[in-house]
């Protein structure tokens, strides 16, 4: 992906200058008296500002001058080290992703061999996830005190420690012990990556890399689940491979990050410049580094004047108008992600799937697993159209197609839920326990009670002699008695179970939905939120910005996971899927007007971003549409779409 040098002309001041005399002599003798032959009397110098002014005005004649810059700029590669550092880094995203994918299935096997009940499932997963949250707010003073370094440090240490416990562990208790400390690896690892990324990363390529990071949260996601998937069939300790496994990417990362370096931005705020100016310097291989570092310094500086330097980070930043409301887009940006839904569409893709009439317990793991894949693989397009799109319109497309999707999903549930079949059949339960699936007159009813499954066969695709009985307490592939109790004798008799859905004719229309949610969520509303909180903050308020949003991030994931099952029981399925479109719909409108675009433009420009009234921050997106590309000429840099080149010297 580095820039390859295209040829091996090297343009002076000299070879530009000739370029631009050869230009002004085919000018002179077309047509006179252009404003470039005023500029001609004066010095060399201001004639090449003014003729390469008019150069760029006109598209025919000025394209020796933006090919001559432009193949200068070519050689300036991208060092691979900035890209060994961002995958380094990004082994964090996968863990995240990996640590919270892998528990579904570890769960399924979990709950027999360490006779779990609901209450110790809840606590396996939330206990992480909230974890993740309480780590995430603290990472931000962490960060602010020892470096983007040591915490990356930090969390694969406690992804490796939480790993060997997960896999030797005997009981519920240590389970959860080690659930929560891979938790408190991933909220520091969550908040810091990002961070470290983008004040590493060049301008040009920091949404590219920085996204890179969310492709490895969903390709981390995608791998647990095969891994769910393979181990799946070993019923004995499959659970210790699940949850062991990610040690070893942890590892990895941690040797990585001995040899790797600290932030340089970091350190020129901690006044370590000298070991600042050397990273800095191997970051950007042949190109000067002088501009930027003198920018961030300077930035550093005015910051220091204006904001002062008293009083905790987050009483400053509340008050200070700018950072105040990158905070509150930042923070919307994660919040609105988290409602639109995507851990419960992701957690539900398999029932969704099995609605769709995938019955078999096994391929629908499977086929979430292909879920994961479709998240994944869409991700990747998210990082290749970030630095085209740029990340507004990117966020804005991806939103509008969720919403849609996410109405598609809820109607077909509720258009399952109008045919629901109705219940025809009511044996006596054997057992004499009074089971509240008997009171159920529709299929729907029955669905929705998480005790209760459907035994039913079929007569040309509809539903007959149908009725409502407890599932078995240790498989939820067949009925606690009854006909469907014997999983190798029912599907003999050509009977049916269905747990967790109703078979009807317009289950497709929920697989629709699903699909379509995964390729418009995962380029701009899975990986953007991240992205744009990466490069928002000014530096002194960059750990606790992101410290804060990330907690959002955490804490909604919290709520909507853990609030589904009862919305869903209040207002049925499509309700919950209505309720998720309405929030994606709302944070369009916050996006719309609040999300300013941040391609292209140096870290420390985009603070000026937030300069106006909230609801204005949208419109300052002057340079949308623009194609931003930095050229060096001779040590100086030439803005490709600006049309004075008064610095080219
Ligand atoms: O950006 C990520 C990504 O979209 C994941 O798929 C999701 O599980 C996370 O919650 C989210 O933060």
């Amino acid at each position: 992906m580095s820039r390859k040098a295209s040829d091996n002309v090297e343009y002076t001041l000299r070879s530009l200058s000739n370029l631009m005399g050869e230009k002004r002599r085919r000018q002179a003798d077309g047509s006179a008296g252009s404003g470039a032959a005023a500029a001609a009397a004066a010095g060399e110098r201001s004639l090449i500002a003014a003729e390469s002014c008019s150069s760029l005005n006109s598209a025919a004649s000025g394209g020796e001058l933006e090919r001559a810059a432009r193949r200068q700029f070519q050689q300036d590669e991208t060092p691979g080290f900035v890209y060994v550092v961002s995958v380094f880094s990004a082994l964090g995203g996968f863990l995240f992703g990996y640590d919270t994918g892998v528990v579904s299935g570890a769960l399924l096997l979990l709950k027999r061999e360490l006779n779990l009940d609901a209450l110790w499932q809840e606590l396996l997963v939330s206990g992480t996830v909230g974890a993740a949250a309480l780590s995430a707010l603290a990472g931000g003073v962490l960060n602010g005190l020892c470096g983007r370094r040591p915490c990356i440090l930090l969390a694969s240490g406690l992804f490796t420690a939480g790993a060997g416990v997960l896999a030797a562990a005997r009981d519920k208790e240590t389970l959860l012990a080690g659930r929560v400390v891979v938790g408190l690896g991933i909220g520091v690892a969550s908040m810091t990556v990002p961070v470290y990324i983008a004040e590493v990363a060049p301008p040009h390529l920091r949404g590219r890399l920085v996204t890179i990071n969310t492709l490895f949260i969903t390709g981390g996601q995608f791998f647990a689940s095969v891994v769910d998937g393979i181990f799946s069939y070993l019923a004995k300790d499959g659970w210790r491979y699940m949850l062991g496994l990610s040690a070893v990417p942890a590892v990895i990362q941690f040797l990585g990050f001995l040899f790797l370096p600290e932030s340089p931005r970091w350190l020129i705020q901690k006044g370590q410049t000298q070991r600042a100016r050397r990273i800095l310097s191997q970051m950007r291989g042949n190109q000067a580094i002088d501009e930027e570092y003198d920018s961030i310094k300077n930035n550093i500086e005015e910051e220091e004047k204006e904001v002062g330097a008293a009083g905790p980070v987050i009483c400053r930043m509340l008050t200070y108008p700018p950072t105040r409301r990158a905070l509150i887009v930042g923070c919307g940006l994660q919040m609105f992600q988290q409602l639109s839904g995507i851990n419960t569409v992701m957690y539900y893709s398999a029932t969704i799937l099995q609605m769709s009439g995938v019955e078999d317990d096994r391929l629908a793991i499977w086929l979430a697993a292909l879920t994961a894949f479709i998240n994944f693989i869409f991700t990747l397009v998210g990082v290749w159209l970030v630095e085209r799109m740029g990340r507004r319109k990117l966020t804005l497309g991806s939103l509008t197609g969720t919403a849609v999707a996410l109405i598609i999903l809820a109607s077909g549930f509720l258009l399952s839920a109008q045919v629901s079949p109705r219940i025809t059949l009511n044996p006596p339960d054997p057992s004499h326990q009074n089971s509240t699936c008997t009171k159920y007159s529709y299929c729907n009813g029955c669905m929705l009670d998480p005790d209760c499954g459907l035994c039913y066969k079929l007569n040309k695709s509809s539903v007959v002699e149908s009725s409502c009985i407890p599932v078995d307490k240790d498989s939820t592939m067949k009925a606690a008695w009854g006909r469907c109790s014997n999983e190798t004798v029912f599907k003999k008799e050509d009977l049916f179970w269905a747990y967790n859905f109703c078979p009807t004719p317009y289950s497709w229309t929920a697989l629709l939905g699903l699909i379509l949610y995964l390729i418009f969520f995962a380029p701009g509303m899975g990986p953007m939120p991240w992205t744009v909180n990466s490069e928002i903050y000014p530096l002194w308020a960059r750990s606790t910005g992101n410290a804060c949003s990330s907690g959002v991030n955490w804490v909604f994931n919290v709520l909507v996971s853990l609030t589904f099952l009862h919305t869903a029981e209040y207002l049925t399925y499509y309700g919950a899927f209505f309720l998720y479109a309405g929030f994606a719909a709302l944070g369009l409108v916050f996006i719309y007007g609040c999300l300013p675009e941040t391609k292209g433009k140096k870290l420390e420009e985009i603070e000026s971003l937030f300069e106006n009234r909230l609801c204005t921050c949208g419109m300052s997106d002057s340079d949308e549409g623009r194609y931003i590309e930095y050229i060096r000429v001779k040590g100086s840099n030439y803005h490709l779409s600006d049309n004075d080149a008064s610095d080219v010297e």
